[in-house]
């Protein structure tokens, strides 16, 4: 069995690390790190985990999972890549910074495996995205389907597509918040209790979300099934289209991509 380091026990970070314990991973097979030290004293009250130094973490694991902000990636691999001894795997988090970032401060013929996953990791209905560096192999890939497994579903990507992915799911969950937000506003403007709009919508999403999982349907058809001729949901569609709410998602995720690219191209 593998230990895992966790440098930077942020949200991301922190849901890694519940996930892994209530799999059942061992407490003692799991160490993490963090600049700030009530933040450290909270994670081992909360997990008993070890948070250690970055120095300690990435002596005493054979993974190392970056979950850093990607605009603090460059100061934490000047600092742990000149001690970083070959044949241990390295798995960044950090949304737009490519495998070759890391590689940069890495022994050469280090093994990289970017991720991109979702904070929905916290109820264990995650969407994570596995791309291998080219020093990665499937065993290596493996390894990080065995630490993302337990936080919902994951699937392999080419590195390539990793900035989409971000774009969409890795930011995606974000824009469900948003429009639940502007449905509950909606219920209100419609005259309904703030909590009650809130528990409808937050339902609708729930029971819309399982079937588009397991009605094996396309939403096309599922969006049909609801809009009766001459009824009520056709009268918000033509809304929705005049306002350009599908162009506006369009614009969205493509501003997204390129905000990656930009975080990829500052760090270079
Ligand atoms: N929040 C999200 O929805 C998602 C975030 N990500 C990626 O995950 C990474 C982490 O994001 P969050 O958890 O949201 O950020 P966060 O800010 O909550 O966590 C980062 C943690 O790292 C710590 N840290 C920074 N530099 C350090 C250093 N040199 N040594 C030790 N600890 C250090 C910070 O104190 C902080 O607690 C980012 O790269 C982000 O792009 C990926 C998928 C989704
Ligand atoms: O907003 C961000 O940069 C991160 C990456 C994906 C979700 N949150």
């Amino acid at each position: 069995m593998h230990t895992i380091a966790v440098m930077g026990a942020g949200k991301i970070g922190e849901a890694v690390i519940s996930g892994l314990l209530r799999s059942g991973w061992p407490v003692d097979r799991l160490v993490a790190t963090e600049r700030w030290q009530e933040r450290a004293d909270e994670l081992t009250a909360r997990y008993g985990i070890r948070m250690l130094s970055n120095a300690a973490a990435v002596e005493a694991a054979d993974v190392i999972l970056i979950s850093v902000k990607p605009q603090d990636a460059g100061i934490l691999m000047a600092e742990i890549g000149p001690i970083m001894p070959t044949g241990k795997l390295v798995v960044t988090l950090c949304a737009g910074l490519p495998i070759s970032f890391f590689e940069k401060f890495l022994p050469t013929g280090t093994p990289v495996v970017r991720v991109m996953t979702n904070t929905p990791a916290v109820v264990e209905q995650a969407m994570t995205a596995i791309s291998a560096g080219p020093h990665a192999t499937g065993e290596h890939l493996a390894i990080a389907e065995e630490m993302f497994a337990p936080l919902g579903r994951t699937i392999r990507l080419p590195e390539s597509q990793q900035d989409a992915v971000t774009a969409l799911s890795g930011s995606g969950p974000a824009y469900f918040f948003f429009l639940v937000e502007a449905m509950t506003d909606a219920g209100i403007l419609l005259g309904l209790p703030r909590q009650v709009a809130h528990d409808l919508i937050v339902q609708t999403a729930i029971g819309s979300a399982v079937m588009l999982r397991d009605s094996g349907e396309h939403p096309v058809k599922l969006r049909e099934a609801v809009t009766s001729p001459a009824g009520t949901t056709i009268s918000a569609i033509r809304e929705l289209e005049n306002h350009g709410v599908r162009a506006a998602l369009l614009a969205a995720l493509e501003a997204a991509r390129d905000r990656a690219r930009e975080i990829a191209d500052q760090s270079t």
